[in-house]
């Protein structure tokens, strides 16, 4: 017979169970510092707050006021449920960017392995170090200083363009946009493969078209993508590289890229071998002919090299000759001491090259856009193994308390947020949130140490996998800048509305909504 226990004692084992699941579930919360992280509300399970930062009007809208409200580092939700570290304290992105524990995503390097192969954006650990070590010398002072006539070509020939375009004798509004585009992409296929494409004068070259394709394929960003972006990360590897055969516009975009690329370095490669080993002084024949031993690549990983770098080589550098004549179009009075600048500097060098280093105003205005427009503004990395994050400042959790260091744990996602880094007005004073290009001109107003390459900026990253192309863009940009500046006066259309958008990773102009910037533009 069964002994009858009286309710009250059922009660009291109920009431000792849930106490006991509360205060585990406590303890467990207060163990894990993630949950107890300040951040905004989840407005969607399945989408998080990644609508908000991924598809925001003007990108930075939602970000910066977190910022305001949070901190240098807090909380936000992924997709369903996710919980991500949004991160700009200075101590803790060093810690990132320099830390082999923390790698992108597995869903960005299955994504750029499929578009490019084996290039040293998609690969890591050793085979990273062997490839950017063999790619080096392609992007050293030296090297790059020598494709300054191909910038300067380029520029020239836009500014022929623009002529034709324009109504002579009154300011005529043009996209500026599409010509920045074709004129960095002749800049990077002569640069990198030796190919004269001049899609400045006719964009319908093949290797133009399969770029074009293959930039809007990858840049689409919808609800759909920030899902699928998530969920590829999860797929078994054999099942995504299958993806590759779907009869969709982006699969067709990445395989007929890989197939016209592969035909032109085999064209070229085929030429260096007739001419016995010799060679135009282009990015495939300086890295092909570099360096000996196990350094050296295969055909096929150069050809994979090449691939990445007409995609990214390319559109950062049209995003920032884009947002800076937006800003001089909007300062005309920096405008035209610039131009003065411009003007100056050419009569004194007397034919030869321009010292584009020794021009104060053109630099400044440089890196005040890619500290106001960084044109990768938000990067992801995933923690490998449990780690430990310094901060350079206390954070306070939502519970109250300060700590100094935030512990991580396995396959925690974070993202690296370069725009906001830009924006704290602990580094860069009150006025972070304004554009500013004088803030430069009397030394460097960054009161922190340097994370990156170049102007204390976040910009190109830093660390390992700081950008390869650096010193390239910012020559690219001095010379395209001081050719057309030099050229055109440039002002704003009546009623323009800009906004800076993501477009794939990058915050892009959108003009009344759609991708581009109006600008007017006048004959000197
Ligand atoms: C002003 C223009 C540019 C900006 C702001 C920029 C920015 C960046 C950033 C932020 C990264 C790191 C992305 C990440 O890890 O999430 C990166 C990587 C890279 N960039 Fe640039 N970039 C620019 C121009 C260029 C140019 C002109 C080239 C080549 C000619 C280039 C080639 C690369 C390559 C190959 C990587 C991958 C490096 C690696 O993973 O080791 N970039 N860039």
């Amino acid at each position: 017979m069964q002994a009858s226990m009286p309710l009250n004692a059922y009660y009291a084992i109920f009431a000792a169970c849930v106490a006991v699941i509360l205060i585990y579930r406590r303890r467990q919360r207060s163990l894990n510092l993630i949950l107890n992280m300040r951040g905004p509300s989840n407005p969607s399970w399945l989408f998080g707050n990644m609508r908000q930062l991924m598809l925001s009007d003007n990108y930075g809208d939602w970000e910066f006021e977190w910022q305001k409200e949070y901190g240098p580092v807090y909380r936000i939700k992924g997709c369903f449920g996710q919980n991500r570290l949004v991160i700009s304290d200075p101590l803790a992105v060093k810690h990132i960017i320099n830390t082999p524990t923390f790698t992108h995503p597995a869903g960005f390097l299955r994504n750029a392995a499929m578009a490019f192969g084996k290039s040293v954006a998609s690969v890591q650990g050793e085979d990273h170090r062997r490839i950017r070590g063999a790619m080096s010398i392609g992007f050293s002072a030296k090297v790059v200083r020598s494709f300054v006539p191909i910038f300067i070509d380029a520029a020239r020939k836009t500014v022929r363009e623009w002529e034709l375009l324009c109504t002579p004798g009154t300011p005529s509004t043009l996209n500026v946009c599409q010509l920045l585009d074709r004129a960095t992409l002749d800049i990077i296929s002569e640069a990198a493969l030796g190919i004269h494409v001049n899609t400045v004068q006719d964009p319908d070259h093949p290797l133009a078209r399969s770029h074009t394709n293959i930039l809007a394929a990858a840049f689409k960003r919808s609800s759909l993508t920030i899902l699928s972006d998530y969920l590829f990360g999860f797929i078994p590897g054999f099942i995504f590289n299958q993806t590759i055969h779907l009869p969709i516009a982006a699969m067709r975009a990445v395989s007929t890229f890989r197939r016209v690329t592969e035909q032109y370095i085999k064209q070229k490669t085929e030429e260096f071998q007739s001419k016995g080993g010799d060679g135009d002084n282009d990015l495939l024949n300086v890295i092909r002919n570099g360096r000996s031993g196990t350094s050296k690549m295969t055909i096929a990983e150069l050809t994979d090299q090449i691939r990445i770098l007409l995609v990214a080589g390319q559109d950062p550098t049209s995003v920032v000759l884009a947002w800076s004549l937006y800003w001089l179009a909007a300062n005309p009075e920096f405008q035209t001491k610039l131009r003065q600048e411009i003007k100056t500097t050419t009569e004194n060098a007397g034919g030869d090259d321009l010292d584009y280093d020794g021009m104060p105003l053109l630099n400044a205005l440089i890196k005040e856009t890619l500290r106001f427009h960084p044109p990768v503004p938000i990067t992801e990395r995933i923690a490998n193994e449990d780690s430990v994050l310094p901060l350079a400042d206390e954070m306070v959790t939502s519970d109250g308390r300060h700590v100094s260091q935030l512990p991580v744990k396995k396959g925690q996602s974070i993202m690296v947020a370069i725009a906001s880094y830009h924006r704290l007005e602990a580094l860069w004073g009150t006025d972070a949130h304004h554009f500013d290009p004088s803030r430069w001109l009397e030394g460097n107003p960054c009161k922190g140490n340097a994370l990156g390459p170049y102007g204390h900026l976040l910009s190109f990253l830093g660390g390992p996998r700081v950008c390869l192309g650096w010193r390239f863009g910012i020559l690219e940009a001095q010379a395209i800048l001081s050719e057309l500046v030099g050229s055109f006066a440039f002002t704003l259309p009546e009623n323009s509305c800009v906004r800076s958008r993501l477009s794939g990773t990058e915050g892009v102009p959108f003009d009344a909504g759609v991708k581009g910037l109006s600008l007017c533009l006048a004959r000197i």
